[in-house]
């Protein structure tokens, strides 16, 4: 059974203006996320993807469809069974939403005081959790004494207080720098695989996903349009969003002014190899090249890791004779997909 089953889930909310279309925030979606899995939800801007976090931790129905979490659907619960089962669910946000006046350790106790769980228990539950995001030194300190990344961790530490078995992240790190963006992932996915917690990651940045999520739906105006195993989305995008996404992280093919300058600068014909991990690598084609005797020069691209596997776009310029180079090219292996670039 799926952790979290959504099925033909629908959002709309009132037109904006008398007389308006209503807003299809959420339309017709279906998601199955399985237990301790990292599953992203990536898209644009306005594609619905707040929304969605919105419902699945039952802040607002859905106009249409289930949503079931272990196999009990949510949005037929009574007030009291949904409120338990919305402490199963942690939540963290991109502006880290922790209350001012209260210390590092007042934030983490919160959500224990509210369950009213004992004082002394309160005291080393806390201590657990800023031991494990590497903050127990922080704990008298202010929010505002920590950096954007250290804010997070304890978004995290008190998104965990009540030992969730999902967590959700709402564009967790879109408010942090690259660096910072790295150590709250690598947090995120100790999260995952030492505590089992499922995590459902929301965000606009492909990076993101590719870092952490094993399985990826891509959103566009309220719709999934293409879903699956993160590599294959990587590898093998079917729609102009996914590509769009894919584009911003592994190194695109060369177009529009980047190709003119290639062309301009090397002698030639241009090809593009790519190659999954199948057991291809960039050296192996090189070594291949070699030894057939083509003059190559590596001109663009490079491989990329997507979920600690390889995924290679290199793009060469090659000289010597048609028949050589046809020889080469197509003896490089299985895996390996060659494609001349033209125009
Ligand atoms: N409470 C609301 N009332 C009316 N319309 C809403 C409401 N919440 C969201 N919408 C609309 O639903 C659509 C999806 O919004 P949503 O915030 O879920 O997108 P998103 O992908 O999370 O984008 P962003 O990252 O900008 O928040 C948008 O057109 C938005 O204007």
């Amino acid at each position: 059974m799926p952790h979290i089953q959504l099925t033909d889930v629908s959002k709309s909310y009132p037109p904006s203006r008398r007389g308006g279309t209503p807003v299809a925030a959420v339309d017709g979606v279906s998601v199955s996320i399985e237990r301790g899995e990292v599953h992203g939800v990536i898209g644009y801007s306005g594609a619905g993807k707040s929304t969605l976090v919105r419902l699945i931790n039952g802040l607002e129905p859905v106009t249409a469809g289930s949503i079931e979490i272990d196999g009990v659907d949510i949005t037929a619960l009574p007030a009291g069974e949904l409120r338990r089962v919305r402490q199963g669910i942690g939540m963290i946000f991109q502006r880290f939403n922790l209350l001012r006046s209260r210390s590092i350790r007042g934030n983490v106790a919160y959500p224990l005081e509210v369950v009213g769980m004992p004082r002394a228990e309160r005291a080393a539950r806390v201590d657990e959790l800023l031991r494990f995001v590497g903050l127990e030194e922080k704990a008298d300190a202010y929010p505002e004494q920590l950096s954007g990344g250290q804010q997070q961790r304890v978004g995290i530490a008190r998104a965990l207080a009540a030992s969730p078995s999902i967590l959700l992240a709402d564009e967790a790190t879109s408010a942090l720098d690259p660096e910072t963006t790295d150590e709250v992932l690598d947090l995120l996915a100790r999260v995952n695989r030492e505590l089992g917690v499922t995590i459902v990651v929301i965000t606009h940045e492909m990076d993101v996903i590719a870092r952490i999520a094993a399985k990826v739906a891509v959103m566009d105006r309220g719709r999934v349009v293409e879903s699956g195993d993160t590599y294959d989305v990587f590898t093998r995008p079917q729609t102009d969003t996914a590509k769009r996404f894919v584009k911003t992280v592994v190194r695109a093919l060369p177009d529009g002014a980047a190709l003119q300058a290639l062309r301009a600068r090397h002698e030639g014909r241009l090809f593009t190899i790519s190659f999954t991990d199948t057991g291809a690598s960039d050296a192996r084609v090189f070594a291949a090249l070699a030894r057939a005797g083509v003059d190559f020069q590596l001109v663009h691209g490079g491989v990329d890791d997507i979920q600690g596997r390889v995924y290679g776009l290199l793009t060469i310029a090659v000289r010597g004779e048609a028949d050589a180079v046809e020889t080469a090219l197509s003896g490089l292996g299985g895996g390996v997909h060659v494609q001349e670039v033209l125009a």
